[in-house]
């Protein structure tokens, strides 16, 4: 695996897979990995067969009083685990390289960034749809893949890689939990083991009231039980649970197509989200 950091060098290192034969694949993340990445890696690699990853803890999609100073950096150990994984180049840009002097360019995706993290986290979709569609410009991949765990991001990249005629093929990945159902996340490792416990309580309270909406029970009551458990477990605040759209994320007060539950809250000092699919009732 060649680890690469200067643009230039990328070109070079991607040119050469190119004339190999075969079909790129892109895995943005931002490091500190876990078995989520390593399935995107997993499915890359089935869809490629030649994989990029990129590790860029990306400043523009962090505001002023979130954890982009705190957020894990370990890029030797991921290093060997992209390595063990058959990836081909590991692209890791400083920030200068990233966000040259002078940089002065950003993209707005509307509508779908307004509402759930969009609202709770200003400004934060503008930073990823920049630096995804710099990604794509940079990597010039034939296909990328995201996590349904992040599932308002896969929907922004999806309406922006189509917008913007990037002409590359976006891949979603089912959510890697632990065992007790929680989505594993690199922010996990922020938690204290009594906050990791008491975490388990909003994977189950997405799991209930899927449950429950799915059999035709109503959608309000439904997410108000939902918060309620959250806020027993100790969630506090918790900035939405919400049923949605699953295209459009409009939120739905009924089940009348096919949906998305989505939550958002904060375990002491660490922002956790998840979300599951709601088939129609
Ligand atoms: N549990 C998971 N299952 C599937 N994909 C995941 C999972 N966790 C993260 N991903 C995906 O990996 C990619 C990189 O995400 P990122 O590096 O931010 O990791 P993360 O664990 O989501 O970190 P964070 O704690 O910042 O949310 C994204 O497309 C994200 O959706
Ligand atoms: C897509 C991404 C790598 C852009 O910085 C980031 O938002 C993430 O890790 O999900
Ligand atoms: N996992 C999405 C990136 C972020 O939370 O900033």
């Amino acid at each position: 695996m060649q680890i690469v950091r200067t643009v230039a060098a990328l070109r070079e290192a991607v040119a050469a897979l190119r004339a190999d034969g075969g079909r790129v694949a892109l895995v943005p993340t931002m490091g500190a990995l876990h078995a989520g990445h390593l399935a995107l890696v997993a499915e890359g690699g089935a869809r490629g067969p030649h994989v990029v990853v990129s590790i860029f803890v990306n400043p523009t999609q962090f505001g002023p009083n979130e954890d982009f100073d705190a957020y894990p950096r370990r890029e030797a150990a991921d290093a060997r685990l992209l390595e063990d994984a058959g990836v081909a180049i590991l692209w890791a840009p400083a920030v200068e390289e990233m966000y040259p002097q002078g940089f002065a360019t950003s993209i707005t995706v509307a509508g779908i960034t307004e509402g759930l993290d969009g609202a709770a986290r200003p400004g934060h979709f503008d930073g990823v749809a920049t630096v995804v569609n710099k990604l794509f410009a940079q990597v010039r991949p034939d296909v990328a893949l995201f996590g349904e765990k992040d599932y308002q991001q896969l929907a922004v990249i999806r309406r922006m890689a189509a917008d913007l005629d990037t002409g590359v093929e976006i891949v979603g990945v089912p959510t890697q939990r632990d065992d007790d159902g929680l989505a594993l996340s690199s922010r996990n490792a922020y938690l204290q083991p009594e906050e990791r416990q008491a975490a388990r309580a909003l994977p189950r309270a997405l799991g209930e009231a899927a449950a429950a909406i799915a059999a035709g029970g109503d959608v309000a009551q439904a997410l108000e039980v939902a918060r309620g458990r959250l806020t027993d477990a100790g969630f506090a605040p918790i900035d939405y649970v919400l049923l949605c759209d699953a295209a459009t994320l409009e939120p739905l007060s009924r089940a009348d197509r096919p949906a998305r539950l989505l939550a958002a809250a904060r375990m002491g000092r660490t922002r956790l989200i998840d979300n599951l699919e709601v088939p129609a009732a």
